[in-house]
């Protein structure tokens, strides 16, 4: 669809949308034409308002009161916004446990990621391929990433080498930063950054155990 709405959308429902696209397509391998936000909230365990809010975030498909969301064009459109049909490109920097696994990873692309190669500053590891992907020395972030004009990089080296890759990068002309190692960056105002942190987000889930564990019996 060509009018997909451009709003502004919560870093939430920006996240709830590969979780759309997947069980969309879920559906329309199980055969279903159409679906309704009612039935993909209780999926999802969502409100059916909010699935609908999201969903015309970036979908101009009308729902129809009786039999939902026609699939095919609410794919398209999730696709389209998401950028599953012209993937990013971006280079992982840190070739370790992490770094291998995202490289690794197939069902990035699926999702509008492309990881197209790899630095590392061990000379054991530049030079190698991971999953087909090229690793480079460390010392050629700058260089690379200003020939291939990616402008996503992951880093995912120890805290104490993130803030001199992501320096590189930058110089790099690198734009948006996904960030995995526990440090806060010191970016220019304009680059996008999005950190991930396994440990916060344990620290929910055990707060939510907690919180049941200590509830009163009814
Ligand atoms: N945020 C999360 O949820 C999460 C989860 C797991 C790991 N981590 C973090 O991700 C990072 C990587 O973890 P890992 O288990 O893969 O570590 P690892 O030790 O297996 O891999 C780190 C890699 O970075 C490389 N490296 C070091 N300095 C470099 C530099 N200056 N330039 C290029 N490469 C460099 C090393 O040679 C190594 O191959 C760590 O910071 C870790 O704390 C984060």
């Amino acid at each position: 669809m060509d009018d997909a709405k451009p709003l502004s959308i919560s870093r939430q429902s920006l996240q709830r949308m590969p979780i759309y696209l997947e069980n969309l397509k879920k559906l329309r391998a199980a055969g279903k034409s159409h679906v309704s936000a009612a039935f993909l909230a209780g999926e999802l365990g969502l409100h059916p308002v909010q699935v609908r809010k999201d969903l015309a975030a970036v979908s101009s498909v009308d729902g129809n009161p009786r039999i939902g969301f026609a699939l095919a064009g609410l794919i398209e459109d999730m696709e389209d916004f998401l950028g599953c049909n012209n993937a990013n490109e971006a280079v992982v920097v840190g070739v370790g446990n992490l770094g291998r696994a995202l490289l690794s990873y197939k069902n990035f692309a699926g999702y509008g990621l492309s990881i197209i190669a790899g630095f590392d500053s061990d000379p054991a590891v530049a030079g190698t391929t991971v999953h087909g992907k090229e690793i480079f020395s460390a010392s050629r972030i700058t260089e690379l990433c200003g020939r291939f004009g990616v402008h996503i990089g992951i880093i995912t080296t120890p805290a104490s080498s993130a803030q001199e890759v992501c320096d590189a990068m930058l110089l790099g002309g690198i734009k948006a930063i996904w960030n995995f190692a526990p440090l806060h960056l010191n970016i220019p105002d304009d680059i996008i950054i999005t950190n991930e942190n396994l440990a916060a987000s344990f620290a929910a889930l055990s707060g939510r155990l907690r919180q049941q564990r200590d509830a009163p019996k009814l």
